[in-house]
């Protein structure tokens, strides 16, 4: 790490000018506050390591200048006599720790590792963060269809109050977006949103993913580990596909409900949480009640206020809006101005049933985007399924053309690779598996036809 070290005892100077180099750290050494002021002008440090009193200018100035221009920069204190004063300044301007003189270096070599972890950690939490933004994009629900019109409005009305939601809609129809939606538009937007799917976790493991668990509880639980109710804890907990909650644990997660309180596998004390929670189905839960499948009890805790989602076929005026929408998410660099899709593409698309819904748009218009290389989007730039019901025109690529005679092993490669991937409306990992080939082979040979494409 870069290091500004600031102190005006000269012994001190001298030791940390051999001594942090040593631990693989540079630094520059500052004889007091305005030295080390100047310096920070000139250039930025990971962290300071400042005596509090000096003449001039003390510690918390050359601390308070710094966090200025670079707020995430880290500071350690070194001081003679530690102040309340001095401790107050340190919390306000959110000080890494607060060393008494005389320290030892060992002690000052573990905290530099804590604060370089630290800063590995922030970047990491940044990193993903942007990620997230990024494949997530806004909780924006596009669509001004009266359908669309007619959930924005309960989304509205329901997202300031504590209720629990349950939303209800087909596969891909945008439940995790209301979701987020709600928790955007709540009281509880500056917590956390945790999404977790049912559906999707091991019998096994959905307990302790739930709640966490003890070091030692089980066969595996090396380490103490926190649940997702307490990562949500003054937040919202979505939990999509709910209908596929274990009995057990509908039991368990009812008790929760009702009480407000966790507790952890292996564990016998309780602990309190404050989530909001929203759930989803895609299943007809009153019928799962009648088959014994789900408990009437926990039904009536989670849907105090229910959202039903359309299906797009339903919606179909919508479709302009979300496949441009959508088409900025894998092209952001196509001007606002620009036409996307060119009629007969939008006309396509409206004919299509979505049984995938948007999802399956989603995945429409990215084939689209990858194989169109100038705007707008041509019909015969949509997968297979829909060149099948317009005509084709002249120029249509090769594995997209109806088939009218022999094919070449590449070509006949790329109609069963695009034949799965309809079947799965889009779904790599599904495909993948459905051909016997791995996911990165999957992407090698698209990402090849499409390099052959540019080159043909
Ligand atoms: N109204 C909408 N506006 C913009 N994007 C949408 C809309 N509805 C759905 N999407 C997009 O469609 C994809 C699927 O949405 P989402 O995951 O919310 O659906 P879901 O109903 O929760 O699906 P599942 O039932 O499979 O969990 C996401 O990429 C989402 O951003």
């Amino acid at each position: 790490m870069k290091i500004l070290f600031a102190d005006d005892e000269k012994s001190l100077q001298k030791l940390m000018g051999m001594e942090l180099p040593r631990l693989g750290h540079t630094v520059t050494v500052c004889p007091d506050g305005v030295t080390a002021i100047a310096a920070l002008e000139k250039e930025d440090f990971d962290c300071l390591l400042v005596d509090l009193d000096m003449p001039g200018k003390g510690g918390i100035d050359v601390i308070k200048k710094a966090k200025e221009s670079k707020p995430d920069t880290e500071a350690i204190i070194l001081t003679g006599k530690s102040s309340t004063e001095s401790a107050i300044a340190a919390v306000e301007f959110k000080v890494f720790a607060y060393l008494t003189k005389p320290c030892r270096l060992m002690e000052l070599k573990t905290l530099l590792e804590g604060v370089a972890k630290k800063r590995e950690q922030d970047r990491r939490i940044k990193a993903l963060t942007s990620r997230l933004d990024r494949i997530e994009g806004k909780s924006k629900l596009i669509g001004d269809s009266s359908a669309m019109e007619v959930v924005n409005k309960m989304i509205a009305k329901v997202a300031p109050s504590n209720s629990a939601v349950l939303i209800r809609g087909e596969t891909g129809t945008g439940k995790e977006l209301v979701a987020k939606a709600i928790h955007d538009q709540s009281l509880r937007h500056s917590q956390p949103f945790v999404a977790v799917n049912c559906g999707a976790l091991p019998e096994n493991l959905i307990e302790s993913e739930l709640f966490g668990h003890r070091k030692g509880a089980f066969t595996g639980a090396e380490e103490t580990r926190i649940g997702l109710f307490e990562v949500a804890h003054g937040g919202s907990l979505f939990l999509d596909e709910i209908g596929e909650l274990p009995k057990a644990l509908q039991a368990k997660l009812l008790r929760v409900l009702e009480t407000g309180e966790i507790r952890r596998v292996g564990e016998n004390v309780s602990i309190k949480v404050d989530v909001r929670i929203i759930s989803a189905t895609h299943r007809h839960i009153e019928d799962m009640v009648q088959d014994g499948e789900f408990r009437e009890d926990l039904m009536f805790r989670i849907n105090t206020f229910e959202i039903q989602l359309p299906p797009l076929r339903e919606r179909t005026e919508d479709i302009p809006l979300l496949a441009e929408h959508i088409s900025r998410r894998f092209w952001p660099t196509i001007p606002m101005t620009h036409t996307v899709f060119a009629t007969e593409t939008i006309h396509a698309l409206k004919s299509h049933s979505w049984p995938g819904n948007v999802r399956e748009l989603a995945n429409v218009v990215e084939h689209a985007t990858i194989l169109c290389e100038e705007l707008p989007i041509q019909p015969q730039h949509l997968p297979r399924r829909f060149s099948e019901q317009t005509p084709p025109t002249s120029g249509e690529r090769p594995e997209l053309r109806a088939v009218s005679g022999p094919l070449s092993l590449r070509e006949l490669e790329m109609q069963a690779i695009h034949e799965a991937l309809d079947r799965h409306e889009g779904s790599k990992p599904l495909a993948a598996e459905e051909l016997g080939i791995s996911l990165k082979t999957l992407y090698n040979k698209l990402n090849q036809a499409t390099a052959n494409e540019k080159t043909a």
